[in-house]
């Protein structure tokens, strides 16, 4: 009995997205004999990036479809592919990225099987019997739930950013496998069609940044950000920012962290003039180390950081930059 675990193309066409990934390497903590991968959202062979990456994350088996009428999103339809492969590979468990995606397509199926599916997954907890932890409460919480254990499919998505991609010790075959799975006109009911270029900016460069110089309300205006760009380019950063200062305009919304903004998982976030309210640490708690820098030693994020500087950004942010030279 194998993993099974839902893969998608990088949107820049080239390999496997990084969320992919990160299930990936999530999925070889789950008991079974190996980890196979069914690739959605690419018609066809996968490009020799993916199956590289497929082959460094020990997969066995990549199972690919060939109907042209599933290049576009239409999660029944999706999921249809999904469940052909879990029965045709004899997973037993099944797992994809806590993405929109991830888990409207994992939630087809796990409702055609009646099973149960925790969302949010971030770590194994403890093997026998399979306990997993999940966020909820936008990130503010960790509950342990049971995985598995009823003889059926076991399904979960796996939260953003909360493993590191790695590669397996040992690399894997990945093997090409299509899937045959039976696509009627009602599985392609609700489905993409048509996709627009975002507007209004790139969040890349934050989700992607080691280094995130996060401003709030405490910053006082949309002119005083001056210190902050210089520090996050200092430190080969990027800007991040709390909702109160997209709402306010003071900065671009694809800046925003948070729950309604961008995931962040940088080695640093220097959380500076924010409050910390819940639904922003929703989407900086995984960040390896944050410092905060804030007037009020009482502040959640003052309390929740690894480290706190007490006092006025404005004073604290030039004095970091003299010291760097
Ligand atoms: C459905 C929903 C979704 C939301 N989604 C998000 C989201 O995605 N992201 C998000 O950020 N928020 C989100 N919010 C809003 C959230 O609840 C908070 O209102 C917001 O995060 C507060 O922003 P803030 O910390 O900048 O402001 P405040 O809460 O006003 O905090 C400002 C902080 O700055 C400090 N300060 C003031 N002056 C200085 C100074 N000179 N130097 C240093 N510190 C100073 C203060 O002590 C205070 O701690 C959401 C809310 C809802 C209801």
């Amino acid at each position: 009995m194998s993993v099974l675990v839902v893969v998608e193309p990088d949107e820049s066409g080239n390999g496997l997205s990084v969320v992919s990934q990160e299930t990936l390497t999530f999925a070889r903590q789950l008991p079974g004999e190996g980890v196979d991968a069914v690739f959605v959202g690419s018609v066809g062979d996968p490009d020799e990036a993916a199956l590289a990456q497929c082959r460094e994350h020990g997969v066995g088996t990549v199972h690919v479809t060939d109907d042209a009428r599933l290049e576009r999103y239409a999660a029944r339809a999706w999921a249809q592919v999904v469940e052909t492969a879990a029965e045709t590979g004899g997973a037993a468990y099944l797992v994809a990225g806590g993405t929109p995606r991830g888990n409207e397509v994992l939630a087809h199926v796990a409702a055609a099987r009646g099973v149960p599916m925790p969302c949010n997954v971030v770590a194994v907890v403890q093997d026998e019997p399979l306990e997993v932890e999940r966020q909820v409460v936008g990130g503010a919480v960790l509950e342990r739930v049971a995985l598995g254990g009823g003889g059926g499919l076991a399904v979960a998505s796996v939260a953003g950013h909360a493993v590191a991609p790695e590669p397996a010790g040992e690399p894997g075959e990945a093997r090409v496998e299509r899937v045959e799975a039976q696509i009627g006109d009602s599985d392609l009911a609700a489905q993409v069609v048509r996709v627009e270029e975002r507007e209004g900016g790139d969040t890349s460069a934050l989700t992607g940044a080691d280094v995130v110089v996060g401003a709030g309300r405490g910053v006082g205006g949309a002119d005083q950000f001056a210190d902050v760009e210089q520090l996050a380019s200092r430190l080969g950063g990027a800007v991040g920012v709390s909702r109160v200062v997209t709402s306010l305009g003071w900065r671009p919304h694809h800046e925003q962290v948070g729950q309604t903004g961008s995931r962040i998982s940088p080695d640093l976030y220097l959380a500076c003039g924010i409050s910390g309210a819940i639904q922003h640490w929703a989407g900086c708690s995984s960040s390896r180390t944050i410092i905060a820098v804030n007037t009020d030693a009482e502040a959640p994020m003052v309390t929740k950081a690894r480290y706190a500087v007490i006092g006025d950004m404005h004073e604290i942010i030039p004095a970091v930059l003299e010291e760097l030279g």
